[in-house]
């Protein structure tokens, strides 16, 4: 730990013991917006079911990737990647290539990363392959586990898949109680990899990423490239801060987000989950009132079976309301179906139907009918329509500046598309505001070297140029 605690010191932070939440990670200078906190490469990772044989298991790239000739499970996106994987896949495609068939099946992206935690773990140990002061099993050890706290039913879960990875690795003396702790402290410390437009790809499990706590209003943001995680400070820092981000979506209510974090076995006392009234969760899962001139919330009164409009008092049929929730379900399950077929054209339409019945149910600041505008813009986008596209695009910004921080990623990503679909519709000027907007939130969440940013940032010299050039051709005739 001393050795551990030194490297970190070295990098502006620290390990220190937080009243009520453990170990967390505070700085001991102070950080600027954008600034990295904490850069690191995985102990171990495994691609999600989707991303499996379309990313390299070393570095979660997406080019050139080739299956390992031996095992056909491994792939890799050039020998870079698979001379540095080499001493443990070694011993991992020997396994892989002596499993049936009907055994390979079980090889689920979780089995799969607790094999690589193991091996890379005997390795290390072995001394083989190299371990650091950041990167070495006696932080893995020291991760929490809340063994004592998971329920009968989860470690009998656990325990029927420790058994699974000792089938994949039958060479090595494994002991299956400590197999059990592997899969509880992956449930509470591993991370969800995303890829730069933050769709998950992965998870993986970072020794000194997994010492920051959680919080629904976090200072901090962890983003990937490839597989390395990045965590930015996303506000000024000053020495002694905990860094804080969060293991959740945060555009939901107070209740959800608790009922998401019962899996790391804490309760959040972060400010927003402090407060006894959420005046935002009212919104964020209200009703519409009846009368379609007033602005209010309608919530459910149970004294009244009914929903009563905050602002004006009007009624609405609790029943009414349950027969049109129900209508929209069906409608939902139609839409996907339309999805999963590739009839876009359907699932618009269809899409569209919902947000008719939605716009009459929800207060317009629902979460539900953000949803819904999501899914419109993804079908507009399929389908080239990109009128529709840039309408349902500039609404979800708007939700999305309701519901998150100023600095938030999600923002910065779908003003980026915005961009994108206003400079396909040669709208140049509001290109230009949509891109710029989007770089100064993205350069703090991403930084600027990614290849992401710097498509970003030439976007946007780019429509500069053009725009510059009108002008220019305009003066002149
Ligand atoms: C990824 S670990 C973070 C480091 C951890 N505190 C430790 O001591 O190893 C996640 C665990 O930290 C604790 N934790 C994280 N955020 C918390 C919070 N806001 N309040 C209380 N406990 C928290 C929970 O025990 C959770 O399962």
């Amino acid at each position: 730990m001393e050795e551990f605690q030194r490297a970190l010191s070295s990098r502006g932070v620290t390990v220190a013991s937080i009243p009520g939440k453990g170990r967390g990670l505070v700085t001991t200078r102070d950080f600027s917006p954008g600034e990295v906190i904490i850069c690191q490469e995985p102990y171990a990772s495994a691609p999600n079911k989707a991303s499996v044989g379309l990313v390299c298991d070393a570095c979660f790239s997406s080019k050139h990737v080739k299956k390992c000739s031996a095992c056909r499970v491994a792939c890799y996106c050039g020998p870079a990647c698979q001379k540095s994987e080499w001493k443990l896949h070694q011993v991992e495609c020997k396994a892989l290539v002596a499993l049936s068939d009907e055994r390979r099946k079980m090889l689920t992206p979780t089995i799969h990363l607790v094999v690589q935690l193991i091996l890379r773990a005997k390795l290390q140990q072995d001394q083989v392959i190299p371990a650091s002061e950041t990167n070495n099993y006696d932080l893995i050890k020291a991760l929490e586990s809340h063994m004592s706290a998971v329920g009968e039913d989860q470690l009998v879960v656990y325990a029927q898949m420790a058994n699974l990875v000792s089938l994949v690795l039958p060479s090595l003396d494994l002991d299956l109680k400590e197999i059990s702790y592997y899969f509880s402290k992956l449930s509470c410390n591993a991370h969800t990899i995303c890829d730069t437009e933050l769709r998950p790809i992965g998870t993986g499990l970072f020794p000194i990423v997994s010492m920051i706590n959680h919080s629904c209003v976090p200072n901090s943001v962890l983003i990937f490239e490839g597989n390395v995680a990045h965590v930015r400070a996303t506000e000024s820092m000053p020495k002694n801060t905990e860094v804080l981000i969060s293991y959740i979506e945060t555009a939901s209510t107070k209740e959800k987000r608790q009922s998401e974090l019962r899996q790391y076995f804490f309760t959040c006392t972060c400010s927003r989950c402090l407060k006894s009234y959420a005046e935002e969760d009212v919104y964020l899962e209200g009703y519409r009132c009846s009368d379609h001139k007033c602005t209010g919330v309608s919530l459910f009164l149970s004294d009244q079976r009914a929903f009563i409009c905050q602002q004006c008092g009007a009624a609405r049929d609790a029943l009414e309301v349950e027969r049109i929730k129900s209508g929209v379900m069906q409608l939902s399950e139609k839409a996907s179906t339309a999805v999963s077929t590739g009839n876009y054209t359907e699932a618009y339409s269809t899409y569209k139907a919902i947000e008719q019945v939605e716009c009459n149910l929800y207060h317009p600041f629902s979460l539900n009918l953000l949803k819904t505008h999501e899914n419109l813009l993804k079908m507009s986008m399929e389908l080239k329509d990109w009128k529709s596209a840039l309408t349902y695009c500039r609404l979800t910004i708007e939700a999305y500046q309701r519901v998150y921080p100023a600095i938030h990623p999600m923002i910065g990503l779908q003003l980026y598309t915005c961009g994108k679909i206003e400079w396909l519709l040669e709208c140049t000027d509001d290109a230009i505001r949509s891109y710029t907007k989007a770089a100064d939130i993205l350069r703090i969440t991403h930084g600027t070297t990614s290849p992401f940013m710097r498509e970003l940032l030439a976007s946007l010299e780019e429509a500069r140029a053009e725009a510059s050039y009108k002008h220019s051709s305009r003066e002149r005739f």
